[in-house]
């Protein structure tokens, strides 16, 4: 796929999900190198190689109960103690036994384990009871094989992934570092603090669009949040070539249209960027870009322009961002899952419709919010995410559509 237009010629909204497959590919050309982490330091990265375990799972014949380990018939005459964590000697004569606990390594030579509460003691000491017929012990292998693949590169790293390769014998783990990004607010309009009025709005965008991208996994240096930068265009240049200089990502909002005081194109243009994606067409956020700046060392760094409307903001997040970071980390493309939706849902003509909807986990059902203008917030604060209404058709309660879900970890929805 090759990108869009060059910045100054006006341009053609891309189809949302070709402009979605356009920056997935363009970031995963750019993928910073694979590094390697303590285990500890993984949760959240991305596997940059398959991960293989580096012996048998388990690794010795592995006792599951407290209890005897045995060799031959009983009544058994006890001939030591095996702790988890030793080698232990061979069971060698028949009619003898050892007791063993959880964890331990089973001697060899014994051909079953009796559980400690299914043995007792005659009055010589020796042990009796029956053996069930189940194995009580794990063998090597039976999980996997030395050298078995476990997992496939591009997988995301969570606490199962970390605790399955400390449990193979890795102390760290071959990851895709998080990508590093930094936020530029534009708009003189903007007020930091305190309550909007006499023309000047709040600026709800710098304070959150940093946790919707930690949410997706990119290391946001507050340093590198500029809120708000001056709305000139040397002011706006200066700013994303400085970004530029130590991010792969460069978020900006507002000035994505090409207003009196809209410098974002022009800026890109002094840049010598190249769009990857300029507009797309989806409702709302349609002016979203994301371009591409070759630095001087020949990596490409991203710019995504996310309009200055906040719920176009996180429309911008969600279908461009989302996608670019799972290139630019290794993994796959998102792939929405499909949900049902319990009401109607009005389509947006040739245009894409990403309408905030909550889920019902009672029902299975999708619901549309209230209060969802591109310039409101209200509606998305009590969302999971959108429904997305394809181009020329619209939503009936019982439709299957594809979901896009805002970054909220589970037990954090609203
Ligand atoms: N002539 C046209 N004008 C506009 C069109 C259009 O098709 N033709 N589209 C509108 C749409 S849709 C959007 S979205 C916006 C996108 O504009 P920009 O990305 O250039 O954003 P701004 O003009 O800077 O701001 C738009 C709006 O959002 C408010 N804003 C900006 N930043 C923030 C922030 N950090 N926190 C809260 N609110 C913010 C800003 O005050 C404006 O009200 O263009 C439309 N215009
Ligand atoms: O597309 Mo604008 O982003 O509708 O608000």
């Amino acid at each position: 796929m090759s990108a869009q237009t060059a910045p100054g010629t006006s341009a053609t909204p891309v189809s949302w999900s070709v402009a979605r497959s356009l920056v997935h590919a363009a970031g995963r050309v750019a993928a910073p190198e694979p590094v390697d982490v303590p285990l500890a330091g993984a949760d959240g990265l991305t596997l940059a190689e398959p991960l293989t375990t580096l012996t048998d799972l388990p690794a010795f014949p592995t006792s599951s109960v407290d209890g005897w380990a045995v060799r031959g018939d009983g009544p058994w005459r006890i001939v030591g103690r095996v702790l988890a964590g030793s080698i232990p000697p061979p069971l060698t004569e028949v009619g003898t036994t050892v007791e063993i606990a959880t964890g331990a390594m089973v001697p060899a030579s014994a051909d079953a384990l009796l559980r400690v509460e299914e043995s007792t003691r005659d009055a010589d000491g020796r042990v009796t009871g029956t053996p069930r017929r189940q194995p009580e012990w794990r063998l090597p292998g039976e999980e996997a094989a030395a050298g078995e693949e476990l997992l496939p590169a591009g997988i995301p790293v969570t606490p199962g992934v970390v605790g399955l390769a400390a449990s193979c014998g890795h102390d760290t783990l071959r990851v895709r570092p998080a990508p590093r990004a930094a936020l530029l607010v534009f708009g003189d309009e903007l007020l930091t603090a305190g309550p909007p009025g006499a023309g000047r709005v709040r600026d709800a965008l710098g304070p959150s669009v940093p946790a919707w991208l930690r949410r997706y996994g990119c290391a946001v240096d507050p340093a590198r949040v500029v809120a708000p930068v001056a709305d000139t265009l040397p002011a706006h240049v200066a700013a994303i070539r400085q970004a530029l200089a130590d991010v792969d990502l460069v978020c900006t909002t507002g000035g994505t249209m090409h207003g009196p005081v809209d410098h974002l194109h022009p800026a890109l243009a002094e840049l010598g960027a190249e769009y990857v994606v300029n507009t797309v067409a989806v409702r709302p956020g349609f002016p979203m870009l994301v371009a591409r700046v070759t630095g001087p060392d020949g990596r490409s760094r991203f710019v995504a322009g996310l309009p200055g409307n906040p719920q176009s903001a996180v429309v911008a997040l969600v279908s461009l961002v989302a996608p670019l970071l799972a290139g630019l980390t290794g993994r796959p493309e998102p792939e929405p899952p499909m949900i049902t939706l319990g009401d109607e849902v009005p389509g947006r003509g040739d245009f894409t419709h990403l309408a905030l909807v909550r889920l019902d986990p009672r029902l299975g059902t999708a619901h549309p919010v209230r209060h969802v203008g591109s310039a409101m917030l209200r509606g998305l604060a009590r969302a999971d995410g959108f429904a997305v209404i394809e181009p020329g058709t619209r939503g009936r309660p019982g439709d299957r559509v594809p979901f896009v879900p805002l970054p909220l970890p589970a037990g954090e929805e609203p």
